[in-house]
């Protein structure tokens, strides 16, 4: 039988090292990828952040009871706040064959990667941690005290880099995107379709 599922791509990374940036660039050029859009009790982002488009913005309660009805594919809880992805949707479109793109934190990441091994998991990283906080404060959208939590929790996660497929530095957006597309790339060439097609008329073949 032939398997033509989709591919989950995982990309983690600190706050503020870029992730949305990168992805949202991506987005641009890649059209096959669907991204799995989150589900958050943070607050909407002043200067534009829309329901739907940014992500699915929810009441704790409602939250959950997303998890309690075991809906949640993961979910963590991030500096006061849950996140996490909806299953349905990544169900469904990796059953189609479409490839899904989640941008998530470390905690949740490591509950995909224990579900859902074959994922492909990419951790972005800044130059610096000096670059790090620059990007974050210059960004705008957090307030001091919020900033020096997601700074903490930046080091923890960036300790947890190991346990990724790759690891991308963000110094430059074009390079970063330039490299993420080659992964996707590479991941479909090593689980090719092609060659299960091939190798299913070789058994015919044989026959
Ligand atoms: N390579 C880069 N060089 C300089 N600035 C960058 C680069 N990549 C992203 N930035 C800037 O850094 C800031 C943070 O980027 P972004 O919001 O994409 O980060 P993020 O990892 O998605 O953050 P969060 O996890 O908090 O949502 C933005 O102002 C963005 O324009
Ligand atoms: N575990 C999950 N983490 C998620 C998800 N969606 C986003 N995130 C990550 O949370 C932090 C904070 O996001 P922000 O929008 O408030 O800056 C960041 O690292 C996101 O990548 C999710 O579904 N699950």
């Amino acid at each position: 039988m032939i398997d033509e599922k989709g591919i989950l791509f995982i990309l983690s990374g600190p706050s503020g090292v870029g992730k949305g940036t990168v992805r949202k660039a991506l987005f641009e050029q890649d059209t096959n990828l669907k991204y799995s859009i989150s589900m958050t009790t943070r607050t909407k982002r002043e200067g534009g952040e829309q329901e739907g488009v940014d992500y699915f913005y929810r009441s704790h309660e409602q939250f959950e009871q997303m998890i309690h009805e075991k809906k949640m594919l993961e979910y963590a809880k991030y500096v006061g706040n849950y996140y996490g992805t909806p299953r349905q949707y990544v169900d469904e479109m990796i059953e189609k064959g479409h490839d899904v793109f989640l941008e998530i934190e470390v905690q949740g990441a490591l509950q995909v990667k224990e579900n859902f091994p074959q994922g492909v998991f990419i951790f972005l990283i800044p130059p610096s941690l000096e670059e790090l906080k620059n990007r974050i404060v210059e960004r705008g959208t957090e307030t001091e005290d919020l900033i020096i939590n997601r700074l903490k929790e930046a080091r923890n996660e960036i300790e947890m880099m190991d346990k990724y497929d790759y690891v991308v530095v963000n110094d430059n957006i074009e390079d970063a995107v330039r490299k993420v597309q080659s992964i996707v790339q590479s991941e479909h060439c090593k689980r090719s379709r092609v060659a299960k097609q091939y190798k299913a008329l070789l058994e015919v073949d044989d026959k």
